[in-house]
Protein backbone atom coordinates (compact mmCIF):
# COMPACT_ATOMS: atom_id res chain seq x y z
CA UNK A 1 0.00 0.00 0.00
CA UNK A 2 1.14 3.69 -0.68
CA UNK A 3 1.64 6.07 1.74
CA UNK A 4 -1.10 7.96 -0.58
CA UNK A 5 -3.64 5.12 0.29
CA UNK A 6 -2.80 4.98 3.73
CA UNK A 7 -3.08 8.80 4.47
CA UNK A 8 -6.78 8.24 2.83
CA UNK A 9 -7.79 5.38 5.36
CA UNK A 10 -10.59 6.38 8.30
CA UNK A 11 -9.47 6.90 11.69
CA UNK A 12 -9.87 3.78 13.74
CA UNK A 13 -12.77 5.42 15.38
CA UNK A 14 -14.42 5.97 12.11
CA UNK A 15 -14.69 2.79 10.36
CA UNK A 16 -18.21 1.12 10.37
CA UNK A 17 -19.03 -0.65 13.38
CA UNK A 18 -20.94 -3.21 10.98
CA UNK A 19 -17.78 -3.03 8.81
CA UNK A 20 -17.11 -7.02 9.48
CA UNK A 21 -20.83 -7.91 9.49
CA UNK A 22 -21.83 -10.70 6.45
CA UNK A 23 -23.88 -9.06 3.87
CA UNK A 24 -26.68 -11.49 4.85
CA UNK A 25 -27.44 -9.76 8.24
CA UNK A 26 -26.14 -6.64 7.58
CA UNK A 27 -29.44 -4.60 7.06
CA UNK A 28 -31.16 -5.97 10.04
CA UNK A 29 -27.93 -4.95 12.51
CA UNK A 30 -26.93 -2.02 11.06
CA UNK A 31 -30.98 -0.94 11.69
CA UNK A 32 -30.60 -2.06 15.30
CA UNK A 33 -27.79 0.06 15.83
CA UNK A 34 -29.21 2.72 14.25
CA UNK A 35 -31.95 2.61 16.65
CA UNK A 36 -29.37 2.53 19.54
CA UNK A 37 -27.76 5.47 17.85
CA UNK A 38 -30.67 7.64 17.54
CA UNK A 39 -32.13 6.93 21.24
CA UNK A 40 -28.79 7.15 23.19
CA UNK A 41 -28.31 10.59 20.80
CA UNK A 42 -32.37 11.86 22.18
CA UNK A 43 -30.99 10.90 25.63
CA UNK A 44 -28.35 13.07 25.79
CA UNK A 45 -29.99 16.05 24.11
CA UNK A 46 -32.72 15.82 26.81
CA UNK A 47 -30.41 15.58 29.46
CA UNK A 48 -28.59 18.99 28.07
CA UNK A 49 -31.70 20.95 27.82
CA UNK A 50 -32.63 19.57 31.48
CA UNK A 51 -29.15 20.94 32.55
CA UNK A 52 -29.78 24.26 30.67
CA UNK A 53 -33.07 25.08 32.41
CA UNK A 54 -31.20 23.99 35.66
CA UNK A 55 -28.08 26.14 34.63
CA UNK A 56 -30.33 29.07 33.59
CA UNK A 57 -32.36 28.84 37.04
CA UNK A 58 -29.04 28.81 38.90
CA UNK A 59 -29.88 26.01 40.45
CA UNK A 60 -26.88 23.75 38.72
CA UNK A 61 -25.10 22.89 42.16
CA UNK A 62 -21.94 22.02 43.06
CA UNK A 63 -18.51 23.54 41.42
CA UNK A 64 -17.60 20.61 40.08
CA UNK A 65 -20.64 19.70 38.18
CA UNK A 66 -20.46 23.51 36.62
CA UNK A 67 -17.72 22.74 34.90
CA UNK A 68 -19.61 20.01 32.89
CA UNK A 69 -21.07 21.93 30.03
CA UNK A 70 -23.92 19.35 29.70
CA UNK A 71 -25.66 17.74 32.50
CA UNK A 72 -24.00 14.17 33.77
CA UNK A 73 -24.96 10.89 32.36
CA UNK A 74 -23.47 9.17 35.76
CA UNK A 75 -21.64 10.80 38.96
CA UNK A 76 -20.92 10.08 42.16
CA UNK A 77 -21.29 13.30 44.94
CA UNK A 78 -19.59 13.02 48.43
CA UNK A 79 -20.26 9.50 47.98
CA UNK A 80 -18.53 7.82 51.37
CA UNK A 81 -18.69 3.75 51.33
CA UNK A 82 -17.34 1.32 54.37
CA UNK A 83 -17.09 -2.12 55.35
CA UNK A 84 -17.22 -1.90 59.15
CA UNK A 85 -14.53 0.23 60.22
CA UNK A 86 -12.57 0.03 56.78
CA UNK A 87 -13.41 3.25 54.96
CA UNK A 88 -12.61 2.34 51.29
CA UNK A 89 -14.51 5.30 49.95
CA UNK A 90 -14.37 8.76 51.60
CA UNK A 91 -16.04 11.86 50.10
CA UNK A 92 -15.13 10.75 46.50
CA UNK A 93 -17.26 12.84 43.53
CA UNK A 94 -16.65 12.62 39.68
CA UNK A 95 -18.96 12.78 36.56
CA UNK A 96 -19.51 11.74 32.87
CA UNK A 97 -21.44 13.28 30.36
CA UNK A 98 -23.77 11.17 28.03
CA UNK A 99 -21.76 10.20 25.20
CA UNK A 100 -18.01 10.50 27.08
CA UNK A 101 -15.91 7.88 28.48
CA UNK A 102 -14.33 7.93 32.01
CA UNK A 103 -11.56 5.65 32.88
CA UNK A 104 -10.92 5.23 36.75
CA UNK A 105 -7.78 4.78 38.06
CA UNK A 106 -5.73 4.11 41.02
CA UNK A 107 -3.53 1.23 42.62
CA UNK A 108 -5.07 -2.55 44.05
CA UNK A 109 -7.76 -1.76 46.48
CA UNK A 110 -8.89 1.55 46.14
CA UNK A 111 -12.52 0.96 45.53
CA UNK A 112 -12.73 0.93 41.48
CA UNK A 113 -14.72 -2.02 41.58
CA UNK A 114 -16.73 -0.85 44.62
CA UNK A 115 -17.43 2.41 42.97
CA UNK A 116 -19.16 0.57 39.39
CA UNK A 117 -20.90 -1.85 41.97
CA UNK A 118 -22.60 1.40 43.30
CA UNK A 119 -23.51 2.43 40.24
CA UNK A 120 -24.88 -0.70 39.15
CA UNK A 121 -26.91 -0.56 42.18
CA UNK A 122 -25.31 -4.14 43.90
CA UNK A 123 -24.12 -2.05 46.60
CA UNK A 124 -25.12 0.78 48.74
CA UNK A 125 -23.53 3.36 49.62
CA UNK A 126 -23.44 4.75 52.88
CA UNK A 127 -23.36 8.98 52.46
CA UNK A 128 -23.96 11.15 49.21
CA UNK A 129 -25.70 11.20 45.81
CA UNK A 130 -25.35 8.55 43.02
CA UNK A 131 -26.71 9.92 39.67
CA UNK A 132 -27.29 6.88 37.09
CA UNK A 133 -28.70 7.40 33.41
CA UNK A 134 -29.53 11.20 34.97
CA UNK A 135 -31.25 10.13 38.01
CA UNK A 136 -30.79 10.02 41.93
CA UNK A 137 -30.67 5.89 42.21
CA UNK A 138 -30.29 6.61 46.21
CA UNK A 139 -34.04 5.44 47.22
CA UNK A 140 -34.80 3.21 43.85
CA UNK A 141 -36.31 -0.24 44.50
CA UNK A 142 -34.32 -3.30 43.33
CA UNK A 143 -37.60 -3.55 40.42
CA UNK A 144 -36.92 0.28 39.64
CA UNK A 145 -32.79 -0.46 39.94
CA UNK A 146 -33.46 -3.26 37.23
CA UNK A 147 -34.91 -0.95 34.87
CA UNK A 148 -31.84 1.28 35.36
CA UNK A 149 -29.56 -1.46 34.08
CA UNK A 150 -31.30 -2.23 31.11
CA UNK A 151 -30.02 1.51 30.27
CA UNK A 152 -26.58 0.92 32.48
CA UNK A 153 -25.23 -2.09 31.98
CA UNK A 154 -21.78 -3.70 33.24
CA UNK A 155 -19.62 -5.96 31.10
CA UNK A 156 -17.30 -7.94 33.91
CA UNK A 157 -13.71 -9.33 33.93
CA UNK A 158 -14.85 -13.06 33.32
CA UNK A 159 -18.24 -11.99 31.35
CA UNK A 160 -20.56 -13.11 33.72
CA UNK A 161 -22.40 -15.06 30.94
CA UNK A 162 -24.80 -17.42 31.36
CA UNK A 163 -22.45 -21.05 31.62
CA UNK A 164 -25.21 -23.59 31.09
CA UNK A 165 -26.38 -21.99 27.26
CA UNK A 166 -24.54 -21.45 23.96
CA UNK A 167 -22.92 -18.37 23.75
CA UNK A 168 -25.39 -17.75 20.69
CA UNK A 169 -28.64 -17.95 23.88
CA UNK A 170 -26.41 -15.72 25.67
CA UNK A 171 -26.33 -12.50 23.31
CA UNK A 172 -30.39 -13.55 22.16
CA UNK A 173 -31.05 -13.30 26.38
CA UNK A 174 -31.77 -9.17 25.92
CA UNK A 175 -33.28 -9.61 22.27
CA UNK A 176 -36.10 -12.49 24.06
CA UNK A 177 -36.27 -10.01 26.58
CA UNK A 178 -37.83 -7.06 24.72
CA UNK A 179 -40.53 -9.44 23.05
CA UNK A 180 -40.34 -7.75 20.09
CA UNK A 181 -38.56 -9.75 17.87
CA UNK A 182 -38.80 -12.49 14.91
CA UNK A 183 -36.79 -15.58 15.50
CA UNK A 184 -35.13 -14.48 12.52
CA UNK A 185 -34.38 -11.29 13.33
CA UNK A 186 -32.55 -12.75 16.59
CA UNK A 187 -30.83 -15.07 14.55
CA UNK A 188 -29.49 -12.23 12.39
CA UNK A 189 -28.87 -10.07 15.10
CA UNK A 190 -26.53 -11.86 17.33
CA UNK A 191 -24.74 -13.76 14.28
CA UNK A 192 -23.84 -9.67 13.46
CA UNK A 193 -23.41 -8.43 17.01
CA UNK A 194 -20.83 -11.82 17.61
CA UNK A 195 -19.25 -10.51 14.09
CA UNK A 196 -18.90 -6.93 14.97
CA UNK A 197 -16.90 -7.94 18.25
CA UNK A 198 -14.56 -10.50 16.31
CA UNK A 199 -16.09 -13.70 17.48
CA UNK A 200 -17.89 -14.58 14.59
CA UNK A 201 -19.32 -17.72 14.05
CA UNK A 202 -19.02 -19.34 17.72
CA UNK A 203 -22.94 -18.80 18.25
CA UNK A 204 -23.00 -22.78 19.02
CA UNK A 205 -19.92 -23.01 21.80
CA UNK A 206 -20.47 -22.67 25.50
CA UNK A 207 -18.72 -19.89 27.59
CA UNK A 208 -16.68 -22.59 28.86
CA UNK A 209 -15.00 -23.29 24.95
CA UNK A 210 -13.99 -19.24 25.15
CA UNK A 211 -11.07 -17.58 26.09
CA UNK A 212 -11.23 -14.52 28.41
CA UNK A 213 -10.53 -12.71 25.58
CA UNK A 214 -13.66 -14.16 23.33
CA UNK A 215 -15.75 -14.19 27.14
CA UNK A 216 -15.49 -10.48 27.35
CA UNK A 217 -16.55 -9.87 23.73
CA UNK A 218 -19.16 -12.17 24.00
CA UNK A 219 -20.20 -10.14 27.24
CA UNK A 220 -19.82 -6.68 25.09
CA UNK A 221 -22.43 -8.37 22.16
CA UNK A 222 -24.49 -9.01 24.71
CA UNK A 223 -24.48 -5.74 26.35
CA UNK A 224 -25.18 -4.36 23.18
CA UNK A 225 -27.83 -6.60 22.50
CA UNK A 226 -29.69 -4.76 25.02
CA UNK A 227 -29.31 -1.12 23.37
CA UNK A 228 -27.75 0.25 26.46
CA UNK A 229 -26.74 4.04 26.79
CA UNK A 230 -24.09 3.58 28.58
CA UNK A 231 -21.87 0.86 29.64
CA UNK A 232 -19.41 -0.11 32.49
CA UNK A 233 -16.48 -2.11 31.75
CA UNK A 234 -14.15 -3.80 34.44
CA UNK A 235 -10.95 -4.12 33.82
CA UNK A 236 -11.05 -5.10 30.34
CA UNK A 237 -7.71 -5.15 29.55
CA UNK A 238 -6.83 -7.58 31.96
CA UNK A 239 -5.48 -11.03 30.94
CA UNK A 240 -5.68 -10.65 27.61
CA UNK A 241 -2.81 -10.24 25.05
CA UNK A 242 -1.86 -6.74 23.56
CA UNK A 243 -3.65 -7.58 20.27
CA UNK A 244 -6.64 -8.35 21.94
CA UNK A 245 -6.71 -5.30 23.96
CA UNK A 246 -5.99 -3.28 20.93
CA UNK A 247 -9.58 -4.67 19.41
CA UNK A 248 -11.28 -3.81 22.70
CA UNK A 249 -9.72 -0.64 23.21
CA UNK A 250 -11.07 0.04 19.35
CA UNK A 251 -14.35 -1.39 19.79
CA UNK A 252 -15.15 0.52 22.68
CA UNK A 253 -13.81 3.65 21.04
CA UNK A 254 -15.94 3.18 18.19
CA UNK A 255 -19.10 2.20 20.18
CA UNK A 256 -18.17 5.85 22.04
CA UNK A 257 -18.16 7.28 18.58
CA UNK A 258 -20.87 5.47 16.60
CA UNK A 259 -23.63 4.74 18.97
CA UNK A 260 -23.24 7.72 21.42
CA UNK A 261 -22.76 5.19 24.65
CA UNK A 262 -21.47 6.87 27.42
CA UNK A 263 -18.85 4.74 29.08
CA UNK A 264 -17.23 4.18 32.63
CA UNK A 265 -13.81 1.94 32.52
CA UNK A 266 -11.84 0.71 35.58
CA UNK A 267 -8.00 -0.05 34.36
CA UNK A 268 -4.66 -0.13 35.36
CA UNK A 269 -3.78 -0.15 31.21
CA UNK A 270 -2.67 3.59 31.37
CA UNK A 271 -2.10 3.65 27.55
CA UNK A 272 -5.77 2.13 27.38
CA UNK A 273 -6.58 5.61 29.37
CA UNK A 274 -4.83 7.36 26.93
CA UNK A 275 -6.78 5.71 24.02
CA UNK A 276 -10.09 6.25 25.35
CA UNK A 277 -10.81 8.91 28.43
CA UNK A 278 -12.43 12.00 28.06
CA UNK A 279 -11.30 12.44 31.66
CA UNK A 280 -10.17 10.45 34.41
CA UNK A 281 -10.47 9.92 37.99
CA UNK A 282 -7.65 8.65 39.79
CA UNK A 283 -8.79 7.07 43.24
CA UNK A 284 -5.85 7.55 46.01
CA UNK A 285 -6.67 6.31 49.89
CA UNK A 286 -10.15 6.62 50.19
CA UNK A 287 -10.24 9.88 47.61
CA UNK A 288 -10.55 10.62 44.13
CA UNK A 289 -7.15 12.58 44.53
CA UNK A 290 -7.29 13.38 40.69
CA UNK A 291 -10.82 14.50 38.41
CA UNK A 292 -9.47 16.05 34.79
CA UNK A 293 -8.22 15.08 31.46
CA UNK A 294 -5.21 12.72 31.11
CA UNK A 295 -2.89 15.37 29.77
CA UNK A 296 -3.63 17.49 33.07
CA UNK A 297 -2.94 14.37 34.54
CA UNK A 298 0.34 13.71 32.91
CA UNK A 299 1.35 17.40 33.59
CA UNK A 300 0.20 17.63 37.00
CA UNK A 301 3.33 18.18 39.47
CA UNK A 302 1.31 16.15 42.20
CA UNK A 303 3.68 13.60 43.40
CA UNK A 304 1.30 10.83 43.76
CA UNK A 305 0.12 11.16 40.24
CA UNK A 306 4.20 11.32 39.42
CA UNK A 307 5.11 8.31 41.33
CA UNK A 308 1.95 6.52 39.87
CA UNK A 309 2.90 7.37 36.24
CA UNK A 310 6.68 6.71 36.58
CA UNK A 311 6.02 3.50 38.03
CA UNK A 312 3.72 2.75 34.89
CA UNK A 313 6.13 4.04 32.66
CA UNK A 314 8.53 1.11 34.51
CA UNK A 315 6.34 -1.28 33.44
CA UNK A 316 5.38 -0.37 30.17
CA UNK A 317 8.36 1.66 28.80
CA UNK A 318 7.64 2.93 25.67
N1 LIG B 1 -18.33 -6.82 49.78
C1 LIG B 1 -17.21 -6.46 50.42
N2 LIG B 1 -17.06 -6.66 51.73
C2 LIG B 1 -15.94 -6.27 52.38
N3 LIG B 1 -14.90 -5.66 51.80
C3 LIG B 1 -14.99 -5.44 50.48
C4 LIG B 1 -16.14 -5.83 49.72
N4 LIG B 1 -15.94 -5.46 48.42
C5 LIG B 1 -14.73 -4.88 48.38
N5 LIG B 1 -14.16 -4.86 49.60
C6 LIG B 1 -12.86 -4.29 49.93
O1 LIG B 1 -12.84 -2.97 49.44
C7 LIG B 1 -11.53 -2.63 48.95
C8 LIG B 1 -11.62 -2.11 47.55
O2 LIG B 1 -11.97 -3.18 46.70
P1 LIG B 1 -12.08 -3.02 45.12
O3 LIG B 1 -12.40 -4.38 44.59
O4 LIG B 1 -13.01 -1.93 44.78
O5 LIG B 1 -10.60 -2.60 44.74
P2 LIG B 1 -10.04 -2.24 43.29
O6 LIG B 1 -9.58 -0.83 43.33
O7 LIG B 1 -11.05 -2.59 42.24
O8 LIG B 1 -8.77 -3.20 43.25
P3 LIG B 1 -8.15 -4.10 42.05
O9 LIG B 1 -7.49 -3.10 41.13
O10 LIG B 1 -7.15 -4.96 42.74
O11 LIG B 1 -9.29 -4.85 41.42
C9 LIG B 1 -10.69 -3.91 49.08
O12 LIG B 1 -9.91 -3.82 50.25
C10 LIG B 1 -11.72 -5.00 49.21
O13 LIG B 1 -11.23 -6.08 50.00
Amino acid sequence: MTDDNEAKLPPDEEVSLTAEVSADVAPVVEEFMAEAAQANEEEAEAIANDSNIEADAGIAGEEFLNSSQVGPYISFEHVCKSFGDFVVLEDVSFFVNPGETLCILGRSGVGKSVSLQILMGFLKPDQGTVLVAGQDISGLSEREMQEVRRKVTMVFQNGALFDSISVGENVAFPLRERRTMEEDQIRQVVKGLLEMVGVAGMEDLLPSDLSTGMKRSVAIARALAAQPSAVLYDEPTTMVDPLMAHLLGDLIQRLKVQLHLTSIVVTHDMRFAQKLADRVVFLHEGKAHFFGTMEEMRSSKDPVLQEFLALDALILPN
